[in-house]
This record gives C-alpha cells, structure tokens and sequence, in this order.
C-alpha cells in the first residue's frame, strides 16, 4: 500500500531547499516550477529541479513534478525536464478539463519514446483550482490511465469562487471537496486536500487535516516540513482502532465457522462493510 498522505511542495528555484527536502520524508516531494517560482527564475529553477531528480539521494521517494499551466510559455521545457529527469508524476496546475489531461498525456508520451522511458511510466495528476476545474471533475479523473491522483487546490480555487477562508468548519470549500473527492473515487485514484499556508498555526493546519480526514481524503500538499509529523500523526490508525479492528476481523473468522454472514460485536452489527474497514485499518498500520 502506498501512503499518499504528504506531497509536499518545494520551491524550484530555492537550491537550499531542493538539496534537502527529502530528509523529511514526506510521502511525495513536489518540485514547483509554477506560482512558487518568479517569473525571472523559470529557466533556473527547471534546471535546478531536472538536477535535483537525478540526484541519488531522490531514488527512494516519490517525485512530483509541478509544471506551468498550459496558458503559459514554460510548460512544455517544464515536461522536457520532468520526464527526462524522470520524474515519477506530473502534476498539472488550473485543470480545466479533460482535454487539458489529454494535450499533456501526448506530450509526455512522446518525450518517453524520445528519452528511451517506458511508454506510460510516468504517471499524471491534476490540480482542480477553479469552478470549471471542479465541475469537469469526474472526466479529469478519469481522462487517462496514467492518472494517479487529483489535488483541490484552496488558493486559486477561492480566487475564482470570489471569497476567502473562513476557519472553522469551512463551508466555502465543502462543494469542491466533495465534489473532488467523489471524482477521485470514481476513477479509483488518490485525493488530496487543500495546502494550508499558516505554518505556525499548527492548530488550524491539524482543524483542517480533521476534515479532510473525515471527509476521505488520503492526504494533503503541504508547504512546509513542520506539517509533515503532525499530518502523519493524525492520519495513523490509533491503539483503539488498530485493536478494536483485529476484535472485529476475529469476530468476523468465527462467523463465517458458524456459517453466519453478520454478528454482533459490543453491540454492533459486524457485516462486509464493516469487515472490510477494519482491514483496511490493519493494512494502514502496516503501512504507517
Ligand atoms: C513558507 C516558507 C517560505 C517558509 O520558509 P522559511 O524558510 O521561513 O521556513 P523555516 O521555518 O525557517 O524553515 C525551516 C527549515 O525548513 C526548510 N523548509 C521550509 N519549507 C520547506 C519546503 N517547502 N521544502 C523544503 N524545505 C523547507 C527551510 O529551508 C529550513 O531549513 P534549514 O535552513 O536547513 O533549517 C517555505 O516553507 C516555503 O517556501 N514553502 C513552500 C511554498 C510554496 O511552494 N508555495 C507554492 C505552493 S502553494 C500554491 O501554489 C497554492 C496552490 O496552487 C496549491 C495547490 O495547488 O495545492 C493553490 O492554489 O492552492
Ligand atoms: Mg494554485
């Protein structure tokens, strides 16, 4: 089982930051060669991040890539690099649509073929940071088989929403978490919640992981390292639930030698639904 809980983003252009990120162990780093990175520094910090992907210290992590958008000048050089670079995925900024998926998948097909790369190697993900983003959110998800995840991205998105944050309980993100969630699902790939931006506020950062961990998501972009430890933390299966998980799974082994399909366990009913989460829970702490 792959652990998708922490992709975190490291600024293009800042060498300090790209020589180090990995002693964090994040389950995914994410080179940023869009909005982290000034207009000026682009052709830098693709080089930079192209280095830093063939470094050796890299080759026990997952790499992501954050290319420009497709309105930009910059994103074909960006796919060059990342692919030739090979980086594990292509994160895609503003997804609008499928087509958006569609012009990439081509692209990097070809730079594989080019670069001697296993055709379908590299693998896809889109940012869904706007209203299109997320109406069209079932057919990005599913537009490629090269796609392996789908992130809401809370900057851009509330941007276009014409509002802010909130706090609290956060009802102005409710449509397109669930909405991005339900695509991710669907399309049976992983899904990322919003990257908070106060990282002092481990309060508010932990508020935010609560639900978004309620809601499903399998993790979140980060910006920074400190919230590595506290998301991983809130994402581990606790004592109570690892054990009350192998009481339901034995519970479930003598059901089935009885010959009974449901039983009852402190009062509650044990069926698949109910099995299949507590093995879910095990396999997560193995993970962990
Ligand atoms: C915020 C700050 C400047 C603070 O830096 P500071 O240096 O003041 O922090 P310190 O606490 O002093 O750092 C202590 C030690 O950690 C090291 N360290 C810190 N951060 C690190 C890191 N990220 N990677 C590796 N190393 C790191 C640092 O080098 C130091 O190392 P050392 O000196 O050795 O002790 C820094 O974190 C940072 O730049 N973050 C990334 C910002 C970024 O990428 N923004 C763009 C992506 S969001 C976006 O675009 C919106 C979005 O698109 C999102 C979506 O799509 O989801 C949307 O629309 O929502
Ligand atoms: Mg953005």
């Amino acid at each position: 089982m792959k652990l998708r809980r922490s992709m975190m983003f490291v600024p293009g252009s800042n060498a300090s930051m790209l020589s180090t990120s990995f002693i964090y162990k994040p389950d995914s780093v994410m080179f940023d060669l869009e909005d982290a990175v000034a207009i000026g520094e682009k052709d830098t910090a693709r080089l930079l991040v192209f280095q830093t992907l063939l470094h050796p210290a890299y080759r026990d992590i997952e790499r992501v890539v954050r290319i420009n958008g497709l309105d930009t000048a910059f994103w074909r050089e960006d796919l060059e690099a990342a692919v030739r670079g090979r980086a594990d995925v292509i994160r895609l900024p503003k997804t609008e649509s499928a087509d958006n998926i569609r012009e990439i998948e081509s692209h990097v097909a070809a730079i594989e073929k080019a670069a001697g790369r296993p055709l379908g190697e590299t693998k896809l993900m889109a940012a869904i940071e706007s209203a299109s983003g997320v109406v069209n959110a079932v057919s990005i998800a599913t537009a490629s088989p090269r796609m392996m995840a789908i992130a809401i991205a809370g900057f851009d998105y509330l941007v276009d929403m014409q509002t802010k944050r909130s706090g609290g309980s956060e009802p102005e993100l409710f449509y397109a978490r669930a909405a991005v969630l339900h695509a991710a699902r669907a399309a049976h790939i992983a899904a990322y919640d919003v990257a908070y931006g106060n990282v002092d506020d481990d309060e508010g950062f932990l508020r935010e992981v609560m639900i978004a961990k309620q809601l499903g998501f399998n993790g979140k972009s980060l910006i920074h390292p400190r919230q590595i430890a506290l998301l991983h933390k809130a994402y581990a299966p606790t004592v109570a639930e690892l054990d009350y998980a192998k009481r339901v799974l034995a519970a479930a082994s003598q059901a089935q030698a009885r010959g009974l399909g449901v039983v009852s366990l402190d009062g509650k009913m044990i069926d698949p639904p109910v099995i299949h989460e507590a093995e879910a829970v095990l396999q997560r702490a193995v993970a962990v």
